[in-house]
């Protein structure tokens, strides 16, 4: 929990005056039953009235100079700490921002989300009150056995007596309670990730009527946290029993041998008094200890959930310095030279996907790539704009190497257009805009631009349709579009920068053919001055490229236009038409 430190470093000095007011205003608990003694062994004994209507008011001034104390403590604390879990929640955010895709690969969302919401609020919690008030109480509980000695030292003695072996119990309850709570964190996360993707795949569930099996799932996997929950309460419930039962049982023994000496003579009534009620001010701190382990166990346990995510080390920003800039303007194009990838998560001993893998994308061409589903096409596309590193050869972008550029460099050359259309909670104008560069502050939005876009993937039609145009809520959130429309949109992300390099991966697929084919016709125009990749299934995408790449066993298999492919490679024939006879290119 140390590592905590650099966040709650800027707060340290309000964390430190509040632990001290709060030290301040317990102690002043213990100053009452010093006040007790003095009301019973002065005024009460001397029948002096206004003695004890001074005592009472004595008592009065301390109790309302301990509660304004302790509200003080919680102002101190409450805006920092505040501020500490968002600092942290911003860090986490940008760090998952900037992991490379493969620990997305391997991560669920369940657990990006419960680390980023209820670990962080826990982690608030335990800095706002349990780490204070583990020190507060351990202070309290030092100083009030000081002063039970002081008064007796017998009974002070017996009073100690359970402190060592509380200690062991809590140690042992300490790291049962810490695989308690690490289990029921992580769980937390799985559930997270199970209600995510049911309401992601909310039509599916529902298509196959599955919502019944679903519950159930769902039911085991919230029984077995329900069951962890109730392993954690009977830990806590065991400790806490013996936390209150054993100073109980040594604070009765106490109480007996207390009366026997004022009995006898040898102790005043006061001083029992105090003593007693010294003994019970530090009931609170004692029980609550239980609590605050606990609590510790639980942010311990955050933290370490946190630093899991944070010590995963993101791609540095800037591999080459200065390398970059539009040095050769004009250049070579798109060039893959013996590139060899390999998923870091894939079986050991599985082949790699992309096996040496030589192809060259002219200036200004646009190359369709085409291959058997899982031949590794939208891999081999992934890792242009670096959404991977290529584990062998590389890739160049005009005679560049995009390892020797930054990424910021690579992704402003470079536009993509997955298969898949995310769209995000946003209007379709930011939607959209995503894909140029943000212009410098003050500057006008690129309205044009955006025309031209929506013009070019022919979504400027139903655009122009939704009730506030391109200012209409679009994603999650907002309208829902259908799946043609909504790929029209990322294609318009794709070409909005006019970028020098395009890759998409089946960008039309969703489209009928004769929207597609007015795409098409739009697309010409951007891609003539354009370096493209383009995933294609269809014989109609096809047509726009220049020349095709079969990507077959890892590598490029065939290379040609449409026509010579259709004529000289089987697979090629096969893949476009479904007969492996020999068919006349139109
Ligand atoms: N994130 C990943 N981790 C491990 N293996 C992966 C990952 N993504 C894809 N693969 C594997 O890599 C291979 C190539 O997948 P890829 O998605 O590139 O194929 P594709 O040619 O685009 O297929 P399709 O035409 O069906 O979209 C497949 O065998 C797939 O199982």
């Amino acid at each position: 929990m140390l590592r905590l430190w650099p966040f709650v470093r800027p707060v340290r000095a309000r964390l430190l005056g509040a632990a001290s007011v709060a030290v301040v205003a317990s102690s002043m608990g213990l100053v009452m039953p010093l006040v007790l003694k003095w009301i019973v062994d002065g005024p009460v004994a001397d029948r002096d009235s206004a003695g004890v209507w001074l005592g009472a008011g004595v008592l009065l001034a301390v109790g309302a100079g301990e509660a304004v104390l302790f509200g003080l403590r919680r102002w101190l604390v409450a805006r920092p700490l505040a501020g500490v879990e968002a600092a942290m929640r911003s860090a986490l955010y940008r760090h998952v921002q900037r992991l490379p895709v493969g620990f997305h690969d391997r991560w669920s969302t369940g657990q990006l989300l419960s680390r980023g919401t209820g670990d962080l609020q826990l982690l608030r919690m335990f800095l706002a009150f349990g780490l204070t008030f583990l020190v507060v109480n351990t202070a309290t509980i030092a100083i009030g056995l000081g002063i039970l000695l002081t008064q007796d030292w017998t009974l002070g003695l017996i009073l100690t007596a359970p402190v060592l072996p509380l200690i062991w119990l809590c140690a042992v309850f300490e790291a049962r309670y810490t695989r308690a709570a690490r289990s029921v964190q992580d769980q937390t996360g799985d559930l997270t990730t199970v209600v995510e993707e049911s309401i992601l795949g909310i039509r599916v569930i529902k298509g196959f009527g599955r919502h019944r099996s679903q519950a159930r799932a769902f039911q085991a996997l919230s029984g077995r946290l329900a069951a962890m929950e109730i392993e954690k309460a009977r830990l806590l419930a065991g400790i806490w029993l013996v936390i209150l039962a054993l100073p109980e049982l040594f604070l009765g023994g106490a109480l007996i041998l207390g009366v026997i000496q004022v009995a006898d003579g040898a102790l005043t009534a006061g001083t029992l008094v105090a003593f007693m009620t010294t003994a019970m001010a530090l009931r609170w701190p004692v029980e609550t200890i239980g609590f605050l382990l606990a609590l510790c166990n639980e942010a311990a346990t955050a933290t370490d959930r946190f630093f899991e995510v944070m010590d995963t080390p993101a791609p540095p920003e800037l591999n080459a310095p200065g390398g970059g800039a539009d040095e050769a303007e004009g250049g070579e194009g798109l060039r893959f030279e013996n590139v060899t990838f390999r998923y870091p998560d894939a079986p050991p001993g599985s082949p790699p996907v992309l096996d040496g893998l030589d192809l060259h994308v002219r200036p200004g061409e646009t190359l369709a790539l085409v291959g058997g589903t899982g031949s590794g096409k939208t891999t081999l596309l992934s890792l242009v704009p670096r959404l991977y590193e290529v584990t062998g050869g590389r890739i160049t972008l005009d005679g560049t190497d995009i390892a020797g550029l930054t990424r910021e460099e690579v992704r402003r050359r470079v536009a993509v257009a997955f298969e898949e259309p995310t769209l995000f909670s946003a209007t379709v104008r930011e939607n959209v805009l995503m894909g140029a560069d943000t212009p410098p502050d003050g500057a006008a939005p690129d309205d044009e631009s955006l025309r031209r876009a929506l013009r070019i993937s022919q979504a400027d039609g139903f655009v122009g349709a939704l009730p506030q145009g391109a200012l209409t809520q679009v994603g999650e959130q907002g309208l829902s579009l259908s799946g043609g429309q909504r790929q029209r949109l990322a294609l318009a992300r794709a070409v909005v920068g006019r970028p020098r390099f395009l890759v998409l991966d089946d960008p039309l697929s969703a489209l009928d053919v004769h929207t597609e084919a007015r795409v098409e016709a739009a697309l010409r125009e951007v891609l003539a001055g354009t370096t493209a990749l383009v995933v294609a299934h269809r014989p109609s995408t096809v047509q726009l490229a220049d020349r095709v790449a079969l990507l077959s066993g890892g590598r490029v298999a065939a290379l040609g236009t449409h026509a010579e492919l259709l004529a000289g490679s089987e697979e090629y024939r096969y893949l476009m038409t479904g007969r492996r006879e020999g068919v006349s290119a139109r």
